[in-house]
This record gives C-alpha cells, structure tokens and sequence, in this order.
C-alpha cells in the first residue's frame, strides 16, 4: 500500500503519524525547512489522544519521485489546495484516491477541477493540533474523529481500512455532504468567534453577548445551508450549541483563532466568506457574520 500525505502540518503531521504507525510506505511531501526537519528528527507528535510517536517515513519535495500512489491525503488549508494538489498530480493513477482532509464546503470542486484520473472520498475531521516552531505536532484533547464518505462505496471503504487505527476514530457518513456541512456550521461559529474575540472557546462564550453570538453564528449558517438545498436534520443548531456549551474542554481554540493570533494567512474566506457569498445569492440574512467578517478581513 503506497500512501502520501502532502500538508504536514497539525492535522496532516497527527494522521501522518497514525499511517506510520500502520503502514510501511508512506511519503510525506513537505518544502524547506520543515522538509529538512522531517529528514532529520523525523516525524514528532505529542498527542493527548494518541500519546508520544516519532516515525522516519520517506520525505520529499518532489512527489513525482515518488510515484504513483494507492492513497493520497491532502490536509493543507484551503488557500494552498490548487498549489499542492497540482504538485502531486503526477502520483494520481486511475485507481488513486484523494482524501482531502480541509474544512469548508468547497475543497471537492476544486479538487474535482483539477484531477483528470483518480476519485475523491471527502472528509470531514475533528481534532485540534497544530505544528510547533520545531515541526513537530501538538495535538490536544482526547478526541481526533473523521467522517468520510463518496458516490464510491469501495473506495470509501478502502479509506475507512486505511484510517481506522489507534489515534483516529473514523466514521463513515451517510451522507458525507451533510457531514460537511454540520462541520461548516459549527466552524463559521466556533473558528470566526474565538478568532473575533481572539481567545478560547470558553473566552468567546464568557463575553457579555458571546453566547447569543454563538447561536446566531450558527443559526446563520445552517439558514444558508437549508436555502442551498443541503439535506440538514432540523436539530443541528441546538445540538451543536449544547455540545459546546456542555463541553468540558473551554480552553480549547480554532484553527482560525491560532492563525489570526500568529499572524499567519488565515482560512477566514473558507468560512465567513463562503457564507457570505453564498447567503447574497440564496438572499438569506446574515449580519452577524458579516459582523465578524468584517472585523477581521
Ligand atoms: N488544526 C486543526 O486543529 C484543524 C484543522 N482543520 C482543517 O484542516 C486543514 C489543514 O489545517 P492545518 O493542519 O491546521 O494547517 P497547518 O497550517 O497546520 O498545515 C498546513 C501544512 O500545509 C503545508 N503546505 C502548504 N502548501 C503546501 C504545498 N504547496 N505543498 C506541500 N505542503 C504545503 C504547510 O507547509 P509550509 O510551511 O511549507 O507552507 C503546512 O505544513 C484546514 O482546512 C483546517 O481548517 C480541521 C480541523 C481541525
Ligand atoms: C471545530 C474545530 C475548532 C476543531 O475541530 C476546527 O475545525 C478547527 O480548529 O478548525
């Protein structure tokens, strides 16, 4: 089984680590220094979840050195897909599959746009990890779940073998859309507060306003998905705002939040963008996130 995971960051490092420990050819794609890192120290992750692993797969910044691929996870942010999905395009053979592990509702088109042979089975992914000035991997708390799903049964199972090991709980979705979407929703509230208010979860909800600004978030995001037709069950807004209110984990912050404080690019265009463009062409209502959005734009 020849497996590549191109994005080596906190969420493609922490599954990179989880394929290691399973799989014996794996290539990991990554540039410069992180590249040099990896060759050197190896692949470092403390995990919560999954516990201390070091591993020294193959890695390079020339996949096409590294051929055609049965499986090949793409866990980059959404700004950086076209970049690195063209650069692995030449190890996608017709059986190839590509599991894009990105947030956001838009990665499958674009990814469908530029493959002309291999299928997709998309993801939707809950953990929270991020990448250290050392490269190596800080996954906190104790979950790191994965929901996949495609038109493609056998693939989707062929996917579900690969990933279903110690340190990743994987699911396949019903409806993967859906999936998505429910994971859509949750970021356009959980990721654009925290990085409004630039703190954690529990900082975010502390705020004078900051619940009834959570559940807007939501409300707003599910309203858009409805008009565009996604197939939402009717509960999920109240179901995510009591799963969060009800977590025990109030430290916890967003891939988005970690970014805007770090001064990285960020994925805000994945979330309150996205919505915002798609709300205007549904003509749905959404003022608290162009609120957010346009606070932090
Ligand atoms: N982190 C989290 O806890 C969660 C993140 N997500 C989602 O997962 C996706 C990935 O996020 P995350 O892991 O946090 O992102 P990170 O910023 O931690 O990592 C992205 C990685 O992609 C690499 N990269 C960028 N461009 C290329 C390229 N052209 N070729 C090869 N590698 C490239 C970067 O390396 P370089 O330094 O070379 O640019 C970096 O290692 C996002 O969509 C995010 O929203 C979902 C759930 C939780
Ligand atoms: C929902 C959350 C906060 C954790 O999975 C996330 O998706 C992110 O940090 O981007």
């Amino acid at each position: 089984m020849k497996i590549m995971i191109t994005g080596i960051g906190g969420v493609g490092g922490y599954i990179a680590s989880v394929l290691c420990a399973n799989y014996d050819d794996v290539t990991l794609i990554a540039r410069r220094k992180r590249k040099e890192s990896l060759q050197t120290k190896g692949l470092v992750v403390h995990s919560d979840f999954f516990g201390d692993h070091t591993a020294h797969p193959a890695v390079t910044d020339d996949p096409a050195s590294a051929g055609i691929q049965d499986v090949i996870f793409v866990c980059v942010k959404n700004y950086s897909l076209e970049a690195a999905l063209t650069a692995v395009l030449p190890c996608i053979g017709d059986d190839t599959i590509v599991v894009p592990v990105l947030n956001g509702f838009t990665y499958h088109d674009t990814a469908a746009a530029l493959m002309k042979r291999g299928k997709i089975v998309d993801s939707a992914i809950y953990i929270t990890s991020s990448y250290k000035e050392d490269y190596s991997i800080r996954q906190e708390g104790r979950f790191a779940r994965i929901y996949i799903g495609s038109d493609d049964a056998d693939a989707t199972k062929k996917v579900y073998g690969i990933l279903n090991h110690p340190g990743l709980t994987c699911c396949i979705a019903e409806n993967i859309t859906v999936e998505i979407w429910r994971k859509f929703i949750l970021n356009c509230a959980y990721n654009v507060l925290t990085a409004y208010y630039r703190t954690s979860i529990g900082g975010a909800l502390s705020q004078l306003h900051g619940r009834e600004e959570f559940r807007a978030l939501l409300q707003e995001a599910y309203d858009v998905g409805k008009a565009a037709g996604v197939p939402l069950p009717d509960d999920i807004v109240d179901d995510q705002y009591d799963r969060i209110l009800g977590s025990d984990d109030m430290d916890a912050t967003s891939s988005l939040e970690r970014d805007i404080a770090a001064g990285h690019q960020s994925e805000l265009d994945t979330f309150s963008g996205a919505l915002i463009r798609l709300a205007r062409q549904y003509g749905v209502p959404v003022p608290m996130s162009e609120k957010c959005y346009r606070a932090l734009v």
